[in-house]
């Protein structure tokens, strides 16, 4: 297991004549002093963490090893840091800044997100206004055209998947469960097939599925993942942050993909015409038919919404409900 990135710290020893010495030191354990639990997974907990030395916080996601063997997850796990190792510039993606490991662990120092999830938010207001639900909309979207862009589907985004910094800007995690595709920077790499994969690969695909509520029809129905499954995800999020739930959502796993593939939804009253217009052109069974992130970049619903550095730079809006009018 590669370990990534170089953080070290400066350690004062003392030598034989008991002459002060200070050795470099890669960066471990014992140079964070761990708090409280922010999230568990089936083989990893993420701590908040603060580097002893720099005061500075972190989230540092712990995988122990004898798990991740006996749960046979060792693809799911490189994948993962294969995933964040090609996700590093962009300020809606949770960055990995390095990692290391002892005998039992492999340790994740990631950004820390002090605003919690954005699903988190959105059940304390019950609804966004269309300016909150713009700007957010907009996060969300700039992230993903940076991931598709580096090959990268992430194939289970939810509101609990995107999380807010101290700024309340959004920065998209867990990557546990993303499909790599051929990465478009790098030459030497197969020409891959446009956004559409097979449900062959290394495995992981023809078994998995999303969270039931935003799972694409295409993922249900014929096992495949491709980037539109990501903006059907996208689809989803926008409806439920003016409408207060999810689109799909039936009363058993089973009932909710029934739905999806009936594409059996309704608006609520009031629900905005222009974000109306864009959901249902998101939820489109066919993945070729569904809006491209170009498209929904240029639908009306985000006139005048910048995207790119400025976007980043806006303040976030301050947390209003939707109220039909
Ligand atoms: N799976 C992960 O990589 C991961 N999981 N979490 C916590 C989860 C809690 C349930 N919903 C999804 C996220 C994190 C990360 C990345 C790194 C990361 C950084 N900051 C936070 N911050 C949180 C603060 C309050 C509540 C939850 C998370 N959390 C994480």
């Amino acid at each position: 297991w590669k370990e990534r990135g170089a953080a070290v710290s400066v350690r004062k020893e003392v030598d034989a004549s008991g002459k002060p010495v200070y050795r470099t030191v890669k960066k471990g354990v014992q140079d964070f002093s761990f708090g409280r639990i922010l999230g568990e997974g089936s083989y990893s907990s993420v701590y908040l963490a603060t580097d002893r030395q720099s005061l500075k916080e972190y989230a540092i996601k712990v995988l122990e090893k004898k798990h991740i063997i006996k749960e046979k997850k060792v693809k799911y796990v490189n994948i993962e840091k294969n995933t964040l190792n090609r996700l590093t510039e962009h300020p809606g993606i949770v960055r990995l800044y390095y990692t290391f490991q002892d005998e039992q662990s492999l340790y994740y120092v990631l950004d820390l997100c002090s605003g919690g999830e954005l699903l988190g938010i959105l059940k304390r207001t019950g609804t966004f206004d269309i300016e909150c639900t713009r700007f957010y909309g907009a996060q969300i979207l700039d992230a993903i055209r940076y991931m598709h862009s580096r090959g990268v589907i992430h194939r289970d985004l939810k509101p609990e998947n995107v999380l807010l910094d101290e700024n309340m800007h959004v920065k998209i995690t867990d990557f546990g469960t993303a499909k790599l595709l051929p990465d478009p920077r790098d030459q030497s790499a197969e020409g891959g097939v446009g956004g559409s994969l097979s449900s062959q690969g290394d495995g992981r695909s023809a078994s998995f599925v999303g969270t039931a509520e935003y799972v694409s029809p295409e993922l249900l129905m014929d096992k495949s993942a491709s980037k539109a499954s990501d903006l059907w995800a996208f689809g989803c999020i926008i409806y439920q942050l003016l409408a207060g739930r999810p689109p799909f959502k039936g009363g058993s796993e089973y009932l909710t993909f029934q739905k999806i593939v009936n594409l059996e939804y309704e608006f609520p009253p009031g629900f905005p015409p222009a974000a109306r217009d864009l959901v249902e052109r998101c939820l489109v069974l066919e993945p070729a038919r569904r809006l491209t992130i170009e498209h929904i970049m240029n639908h009306e619903f985000f006139d005048g919404q910048p995207f790119g550095r400025d976007l980043w730079r806006t303040k976030a809006p301050r947390l209003r409900p939707y109220v039909p009018p």
